[in-house]
């Protein structure tokens, strides 16, 4: 209905309709005529009738049941007969590309007032852009196949593609010369982790974390090794059709036989003439269901070596049914005397462990990126939640109880920030050597810290959801995603106890000689 049709009413204009069949509510200042909705209403009719609700202003209780968009979308939207006089709307949803004024929603650096020594205008600029792009573009695209388990659309697809954000997913590098990036808002040059980090916290918030692999995380880690370690041909075949979004890559490392002890791998890869021929499985493999091409790790005679296998006869995939929604493409894949061109082989022969390792770290910073998003969407929802939500009389956040867990939630956000934050100019000021050298333990132990805080926050949220923290829809559905999928953080790019380990042994190696208490 539109503003003008729209009648000015009065609350005891409203009160005259509070029986069944003749029954309006207002709710911040609306008027909904649900007299026939009642009877489909999801709730059920008696509490649209009861005392307290039926012909009065039921907000209070409205917002304690219900998320905003319920009322946002068409078909309760068009339940609105009228407005009460003098009153005005006070509940509006977040125009697309805002941030949001929850205090610790948003990182410091977009919170009004506060300040950062590591971001520049540029870096605002984007961001603003890239909220804005993934809040009318890909939002939309992430709840519903989160829900439905398919992929990725296409069309979300394509217009990543145009706006190079594939490309750009991989970090700064040559890869990005001569690109349009963001319709030109950074240029290639200027590009650093920080604009990467911005990419990965919007997708980290998108609060799907199926979809938030789903959305060409095979890519992510499945090209750098094509790019850094293919033949010229092999690039030139490969990466121009996976920045457009026309081919998918995703990385075959782990098998049901090795996770995190990548050299117990089982693929075959055997020399015939030109060609390998490959045997083995992989599992887990992101992506995997809708992938083009196979960044695998084999076993050779000769060593470990990393080929890049084209989905062709003898490859299958399978969907693996995990916690988190398919629309991440996770799959098992069987190789059966597949043959590979010689020329797909990335970098030498008995140097795949290196070709392998070599991808971690940015992997690992990447999967941080998007787990301390998702960390501090569930906080924001959970300060949302608390204020909004009354019992005995008060809101929740009136508890000190949960105050108390507010107050945890927001030092582990913050203190995971200042890490990721300090890793990341770090990564910024070093070569890829450097990175390689000072970062490595650096990354594991920070990515450790922030998937095991992350579980923490997760727990803290649905104990303070309680029911709906465990529910699929409405209220927490979110927090119930966040607290089933959390441990997907923990896991994947190495599991958190083996990247604790890695880090403390790093340190231990770097400790002078000469060190005594
Ligand atoms: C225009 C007004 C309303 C609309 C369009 C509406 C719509 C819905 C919808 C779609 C659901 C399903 C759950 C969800 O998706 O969040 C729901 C659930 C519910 N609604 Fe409403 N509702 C309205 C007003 C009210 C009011 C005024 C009350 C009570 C004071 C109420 C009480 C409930 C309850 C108790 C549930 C079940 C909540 C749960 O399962 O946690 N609704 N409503």
């Amino acid at each position: 209905m539109s503003a003008k049709q729209l009648r000015q009413l009065t609350e005891e204009d409203v009160a005259e309709h509070n029986s069944q069949g003749n029954l309006w509510i207002i709710i911040d200042s609306k008027v909904y005529d649900v007299s026939r909705f009642a009877d489909l209403h999801p709730g059920g009719a008696a509490v649209l009738l009861a005392k307290g609700v039926a012909g009065k202003d039921a907000t209070e209780a409205f917002f304690g049941l219900h998320r905003h968009e319920v009322l946002l979308r068409p078909q309760y939207a068009r339940l609105q007969v009228g407005v009460i006089q003098g009153q005005t709307e006070l509940i509006k949803p977040l125009a697309a590309g805002d941030n949001s004024k929850v205090p610790y929603a948003e990182p410091t650096w977009l919170a009004a007032g506060f300040h950062s020594p590591y971001y520049t205008d540029n870096h605002k600029q984007f961001q603003k852009a890239m909220r804005k792009f993934f809040d009318e573009v890909v939002k939309p695209d992430a709840l519903k196949c989160e829900d439905n388990g398919k992929r990725i659309s296409q069309s979300v697809v394509d217009k990543l593609a145009e706006l190079n954000i594939i490309a750009m997913r991989l970090g700064p590098g040559k890869h990005l010369k001569g690109l349009t990036l963001m319709g030109g808002i950074v240029t290639p040059e200027e590009f650093d982790y920080f604009h990467e980090l911005i990419i990965n916290f919007e997708i980290g918030r998108l609060g799907t974390r199926g979809y938030v692999d789903g959305l060409l995380a095979g890519d992510v880690i499945g090209l750098p090794p094509i790019i850094n370690y293919g033949s010229p041909e092999l690039v030139k075949q490969v990466v121009p059709d996976a920045f457009a979004g026309k081919k998918f890559v995703a990385l075959a490392i782990s098998e049901a036989f090795a996770g995190s002890d990548v050299a117990g791998l089982q693929t075959v890869a055997e020399r015939d003439g030109d060609w390998w021929v490959v045997n083995g499985t992989k599992k887990w493999i992101t992506n995997g269901m809708f992938a083009d091409y196979f960044t695998t790790g084999c076993r050779s005679k000769d060593g470990y070596v990393v080929l890049l296998i084209p989905r062709t006869d003898g490859v299958e995939t399978k969907p693996i049914k995990t916690a988190y929604s398919s629309a991440a493409g996770t799959a098992f894949v069987t190789f059966d005397n597949v043959r590979v061109p010689v020329a797909n082989t990335l970098g030498k022969v008995g140097n795949g462990l290196q070709v392998i390792l070599s991808n971690f770290n940015h992997e690992r910073w990447m999967v941080t990126c998007t787990s301390l998003a998702a960390q501090r969407m569930a906080l924001e929802e959970c300060l949302k939640w608390t204020q909004q939500r009354m019992v005995f009389g008060k809101p929740l956040n009136a508890q000190a109880v949960v105050r108390s867990k507010l107050a945890t939630i927001i030092a582990r956000v913050e203190a995971c920030q200042n890490w990721l934050e300090n890793v990341t100019h770090q990564m910024n000021n070093m070569n890829y050597d450097q990175q390689s050298e000072h970062l490595a333990g650096t990354i594991g132990l920070l990515k450790q810290f922030v998937s095991r805080t992350g579980r923490e926050t997760a727990e803290d949220a649905t104990q303070i959801f309680g029911g709906r923290g465990i529910t699929q829809t409405g209220m927490g559905k979110f927090i119930e995603n966040y607290h089933r999928t959390s441990p997907y953080d923990a896991i994947l790019a190495g599991a958190e106890d083996v990247l604790g380990d890695l880090g403390v042994r790093q340190a231990m190696k770097k400790m002078p000689k000469n060190a005594r208490l």
